[in-house]
């Protein structure tokens, strides 16, 4: 009910206590983040720990590392992450804005040469960082490098005012009434903004005194290097999403009644419905997915960077695509998911206190930051066309592609499914997933070869991005599970999650023949038995996520299950109901009631 500025006014006060506390409690940067995590309110601080810190890191020599990092990390500077502008977001090499070298004063001249090279969008940069990296081609001795980063000073340290040369400001209201709307996103124009020529982060090239552009011997991907660290977060934030999600349609589903009765017997908690368990089962499975898959992209990220330190730089193709692939999957699929799970709750579902529209419209632009969900699995589809076209030449793929090595079996096997039984077993399972994600990267570098198309490839990307969900889903059931009938409940949903992609894409699995169409309904049948078993459980499945009522925000989520009181208590606090007699009457009302009384007495 905040309006826009009290929101914002809201998000620096939390951000300044929750900075305080930190200080006080001295916690750790793992620890301080997850109090972020539970403020549960985009804000400025995202960007300076989320973006603005990994790219000096990642970008930056250790001088400046140093130099910088020291005052971020005591927040004496706030810091942004200005890539994207008004013409140009995708589209990273198409950046307008440029910074041209100056050898007579050994600065760069920070420029916006054109309205679409406005920067628009980064967090914070509205209204609240003091600094950002902003990425600009670097033009020096006439030549244009291309983008680089650079570390600028947006606003005074003593009273906040941008520096001369800056506009900025707030890029205005986004979808929903809070969601993103605490977020200060901005717009930014430079004219002529001079920095001192050590702010262009140089771990990757270098600007020497007379102007010389000098590589390093780092690959120039690393300047893409924050956005895989930060796909990487977003892949556990759609988990934990979809997860509240969940939570609220199964509880609810639990308590709520409808029809059913006979004589006068009890009603049907909707959750026992059929309809309803074949929608909201599969989401409960991929909550758990991506929470296993989001562990596994955590631990490969870290492994790419301890390689990337020690100058091992070969898996860094690998971890782009699974970060941009991953990222796109489960954040799609959480936006649907969220959706869905409005309608799984009925008309209440569609009301603010159930928590959903909220959830709903913080996190769809999920689909679009780091990275629009198109654009990266085109990224995802280009990987596996270079690791087909290595593979056809005889080198043997590693990690996750690794399967593609099974090129001779994998090409013309037949699934070994014949009774509903057999789709419980896992190899059965991962085998028809490899083979359908070989066969059309396969046919689609055919395809490439007869037309080349940029956009070939997209539906190769999922189902290779799904194949490594399902893999990392089964590999965590071959580990020690604690607690008494844990792992089963575990194998259920990995089971669901499974069989239903294969019922939500048999168009694939039956075209490139991995199935046939009586395997496909076997598949079917089993989805509906694996839906029963679990339906015992899904509270309990649910509850395990171990949400507080606070943070869940949803009366129709309540851990008590008193779904009607809260939304009856939930009703009235709504600001229509400070008065009885709503404003407005007395002018817009009143007179229209009595005039039209008069009318009918004519
Ligand atoms: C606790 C709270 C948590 C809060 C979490 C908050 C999250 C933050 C929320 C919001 C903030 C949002 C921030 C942003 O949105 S920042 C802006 C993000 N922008 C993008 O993601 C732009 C998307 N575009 C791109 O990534 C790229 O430009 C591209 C991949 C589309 C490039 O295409 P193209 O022009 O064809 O490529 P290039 O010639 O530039 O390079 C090709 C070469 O490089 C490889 N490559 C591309 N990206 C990467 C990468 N990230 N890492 C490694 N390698 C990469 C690519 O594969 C090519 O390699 P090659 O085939 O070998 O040539
Ligand atoms: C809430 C929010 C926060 C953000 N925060 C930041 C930030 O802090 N810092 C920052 O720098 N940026 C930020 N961004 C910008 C964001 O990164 C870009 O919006 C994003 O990368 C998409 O780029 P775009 O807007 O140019 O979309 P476009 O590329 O213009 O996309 C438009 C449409 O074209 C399609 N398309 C584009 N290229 C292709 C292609 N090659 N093939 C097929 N289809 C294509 C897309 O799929 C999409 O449907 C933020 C955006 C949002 C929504």
């Amino acid at each position: 009910m905040l309006s826009r500025k009290e929101l914002f006014k809201d998000t620096l006060k939390k951000a300044a206590h929750a900075w305080k506390r930190t200080v006080e409690l001295h916690l750790t940067e793992e620890e301080a983040n997850l109090l972020r995590l539970y403020i549960d309110q985009p804000g400025y601080v995202d960007l300076h720990w989320v973006m603005f810190v990994p790219a000096i890191k990642g970008q930056g020599t250790e001088e400046q590392q140093k130099k910088w990092l020291t005052m971020a990390y005591k927040f004496q500077i706030i810091g942004t992450y200005a890539q994207t502008e008004l013409g140009h977001g995708s589209n990273v090499q198409g950046l307008e804005t440029t910074a041209t070298f100056d050898p007579s004063t050994d600065e760069f001249i920070m420029h916006s040469p054109t309205l679409t090279s406005s920067k628009w969008w980064p967090g914070g940069l509205g209204k609240t960082s003091t600094h950002a990296v902003v990425y600009a081609r670097l033009i020096t001795e006439g030549k244009d490098y291309g983008i680089h980063g650079f570390i600028m000073q947006l606003r005074s340290l003593d009273d906040h005012s941008p520096l001369p040369g800056i506009t900025i400001g707030d890029i205005g209201g986004k979808f929903g009434s809070g969601a993103y709307n605490s977020m200060d996103n901005g717009v930014m124009r430079l004219d002529h903004v001079r920095i001192p020529r050590d702010q262009m982060l140089m771990r990757l090239a270098q600007v020497t005194r007379e102007g010389k552009y000098v590589h390093s011997d780092v690959p120039k991907q690393l300047l893409y290097g924050t956005m895989v660290y930060v796909r990487q977060t977003i892949v556990a934030d759609a988990s934990r999403a979809l997860s509240r999600a969940v939570c609220i349609a199964v509880r609810y589903g639990a308590i709520r009644k409808q029809f059913g009765s006979k004589a006068g017997g009890p009603e049907t908690q909707v959750l026992n419905y059929k309809t309803q368990q074949s929608r909201l089962f599969p989401f409960l499975a991929s909550a758990y997915a991506f929470r296993f898959v989001g562990q596994w992209l955590k631990w490969l990220y870290t492994d790419v960077t301890q390689k990337l330190e020690s100058k091992d730089f070969s898996t860094l193709p690998e971890a782009h695509a699974c970060t941009a692939g991953l990222k796109s999957v489960t954040t799609s699929a959480t936006a649907d998911a969220i959706e869905e799970c409005q309608k799984l709750c009925g008309g209440h579902g569609y009301l603010n206190s159930s928590g959903l529209p909220e959830l709903f419209a913080v996190n769809l632009p999920a689909c679009t930051y780091e990275g629009d969900n198109v654009v990266l699995l085109l990224q995802v589809a280009r990987f596996l066309m270079k690791t087909v076209s290595q593979v056809a030449s005889g080198k043997q793929p590693v990690g996750t592609t690794a399967y593609m090595g099974n090129i001779q079996h994998l090409m013309q096997c037949k699934s070994v499914v014949n009774t509903v039984e057999d789709w419980l077993n896992p190899a059965a399972i991962k085998e028809v997933f490899e083979a359908r994600a070989l066969r059309m990267a396969v046919n689609c570098a055919q395809n490439i070869s007869k037309a080349p198309s940029q956009e070939e490839g997209f539906e190769a990307a999922v189902a290779h991005v799904q194949l490594i969900i399902v893999t990392k889903f089964i590999e965590k059931l071959q580990e020690d599970i604690l607690g008494h009938g844990v792992k089963e409940q575990l194998q259920k949903l990995c089971g669901i999650y499974a069989l239903h992609l294969i019922h939500k894409h048999l168009g694939d699995f039956l075209s490139t023949g991995c199935v046939t169409a009586r395997q496909g309904s076997l598949a079917n049948e089993r989805l509906g038995k694996l839906y029963a078993q679990v339906r015992p459980n899904a509270v309990a499945l649910v509850d395990a996520f171990d949400y507080t009522d606070h943070y869940l925000g949803s009366a129709l989520g309540r851990y008590d299950g008193d779904v009607y009181s809260a939304l009856y208590k939930e009703a009235w606090k709504d600001p229509l109901n400070e008065t009885v007699v709503p404003d407005g009457y007395q002018e817009h009302l009143r007179p229209l009631l009595k005039q039209q009384l008069k009318l009918s007495r004519l």
